[in-house]
């Protein structure tokens, strides 16, 4: 590995955050950047404390107060902090943008790239590696610096973030020549949701005519229509907060982890939380789990998968033990949000916490290494034929079972849609790839834009991921014609693969990427696309 992938290396010279988090080795935090060191007296039994002194390196930044309450972001917002213990700048270690304290398990969720105040300043990127450039670039006028600090004077009337999501004020794109059309836009959206249970629902589309706000209105509209709101006496207001927060912290410059996916597995979670089979037996409590699960179940995705965090030493890799980190860190920044927003402050504590629990349960099976655990889980219920959606648990794991289908589920949209997902989860590996060779660090499988192409890529994703999966959803939907209608999309995109494949740019010689595939067993094909 390069040095120059290592702290403070890497933010002094505008490297990627995702790089600029860990120390050479061995090299401690304040050797490495420069940082004071000095010993006091804490006063009681353990005599002389010693107490690191966090460097201030040129991309540091003051966290501001408000950020410091908000969602118990690391261990300035975690218990420690906020009962008084260590001072956020007196922490022991720091990683990257943040600071926090190691041994404070207490720590509710790592924002991915620091706090709110920095994503304000940058406000049309996000994500890891685009994000020091930006700051860079536009570091340098004093005029981008006022406007800068107008936007985050506004951002702290967070009314303001529902009133007008998706503009100016939470950090999205502004989309071009909407304005005289915005009133034509939003009625067509309405006539959209009209027909939101249909599996045609063209989710970029409805991006479009909501101007960027599809996951929050959809969100919203599915609320309505279940009567959540009513039924769990939630506030409209907190409940659109939670879901612009939810929005804003989705990437919009990742090709396929972005709000788009979001929207679109919501949708998909909806459709099959309406199957017949499952609908007669849900709660409220489910549907709503289920329908928050599944908008938030990839919030603030960099865009580059576990492997790639782990190789590169990534905060959140040590933070969750290399185990289910993505989704982990999805699940702990939605309860983040939960808790800022305050939505279901009005509920009992317990409830509250059976809430994030059952939310976390639902999001961890998305983790695609797992397929196959809840794949031969549910088969064997289903073998069986002793699923009781009476029971808890049994409802539980179909619930499970239905977000990983939405999660997956474009290969069984129509598929002019099914193409532009496909198209655009393979620029996101192939990204990736492209930074691994830029960092001179492995390239993860299927990553490789010499060695890949797009066809190889969908036609073994939809034969070893997706098509086993599906068919085992069929069988215990009693083959519905939703069921029927996606494996006859997902079969017919494979047939439009298969002729595609022909076309498209040949494999460099030894690396046909069904090389690998060719004959080892199911499992390991899965693990294939489990690396991503
Ligand atoms: N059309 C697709 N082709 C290949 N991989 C996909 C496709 N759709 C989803 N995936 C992968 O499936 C994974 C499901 O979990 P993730 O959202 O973490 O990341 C997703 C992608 O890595
Ligand atoms: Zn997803």
């Amino acid at each position: 590995m390069r040095s120059d992938l290592f702290p403070g290396y890497g933010a002094r010279h505008g490297l990627p955050f995702l790089f600029a988090h860990s120390q050479p080795p061995g090299m401690t935090a304040d050797q490495e950047g420069g940082g004071d060191e000095e010993e006091e007296a804490d006063g009681g039994a353990h005599g002389l404390l010693r107490r690191h002194y966090l460097p201030s390196l040129p991309l540091d930044r003051v966290v501001p107060g408000h950020v410091l309450l908000r969602r118990g972001a690391i261990s300035f917002g975690s218990c420690a902090a906020l009962l008084g213990g260590t001072q956020p700048r007196l922490l022991s270690q720091r990683r990257g943008a943040i600071s926090f304290d190691s041994s404070d398990q207490d720590a509710i969720y790592v924002r991915m790239l620091g706090d709110v105040k920095v994503r304000s300043q940058a406000s049309q990127r996000r994500g890891s590696f685009p994000y020091v450039e930006v700051r860079l670039s536009l570091g340098g006028s004093a005029s981008s610096g006022r406007e800068c600090q107008r936007r985050r004077v506004r951002r702290l009337f967070s009314c303001q973030r529902y009133l007008h999501a998706g503009q100016l004020l939470n950090g999205r794109p502004r989309r071009p020549s909407l304005h005289m059309l915005d009133k034509d836009y939003v009625g067509q959206a309405k006539c959209m949701l009209l027909k939101v249970e249909n599996w045609d629902f063209d989710t970029f589309l409805f991006e479009r005519l909501t101007n960027g706000n599809e996951l929050v209105t959809l969100t919203c509209h599915l609320f309505h229509k279940h009567d959540l709101l009513r039924h769990f006496d939630l506030d409209l207001v907190k409940l659109r907060r939670f879901l612009v927060m939810l929005q804003d912290d989705y990437h919009n410059q990742n090709p396929f982890h972005n709000a788009v996916h979001a929207a679109d597995v919501t949708q998909a979670m909806n459709c099959y939380l309406k199957e017949p089979k499952l609908a007669s037996h849900l709660t409220p409590w489910d549907v709503m789990v289920g329908l928050l699960a599944a908008s938030a179940h990839d919030v603030d995705h960099p865009g580059v998968n576990q492997p790639f965090l782990v190789k590169t030493n990534h905060h959140l890799a040590s933070l969750y033990q290399n185990n289910s980190v993505l989704e982990k860190h999805h699940w702990r920044s939605a309860v983040g949000m939960l808790r800022e927003s305050r939505l279901f402050d009005h509920l009992p504590t317990d409830k509250r916490h059976q809430f994030e629990t059952d939310l976390g349960s639902l999001i961890l099976a998305t983790d695609i290494t797992r397929q196959n655990d809840y794949l031969s889980s549910f088969r064997s219920h289903l073998d069986s034929n002793d699923l009781s959606l009476a029971n808890v648990k049994h409802r539980h794991l179909v619930l499970q079972i239905a977000l990983k289908c939405a999660d997956i589920c474009n290969p069984c949209r129509m598929w002019n849609i099914s193409k532009r997902w496909s198209e655009r989860v393979c620029e996101e590996f192939f990204n990736q790839g492209d930074l691994e060779k830029k960092y001179n660090v492995d390239v993860s499988p299927l990553c490789d834009r010499s060695t890949q192409n797009v066809p190889n890529i969908q036609i073994n994703f939809m034969t070893y991921v997706v098509e086993p999966l599906f068919v085992e959803w069929a069988r215990f939907t009693g083959y519905t014609l939703l069921s029927r209608t996606m494996l006859a999309h997902m079969r017919l995109n494979k047939a439009s693969w298969c002729s595609l494949q022909n076309q498209a740019t040949p494999m460099a010689e030894g690396h046909r990427s069904d090389e690998d595939t060719d004959n080892d067993d199911e499992d390991e094909k899965v693990q294939l696309f489990s690396s991503l």
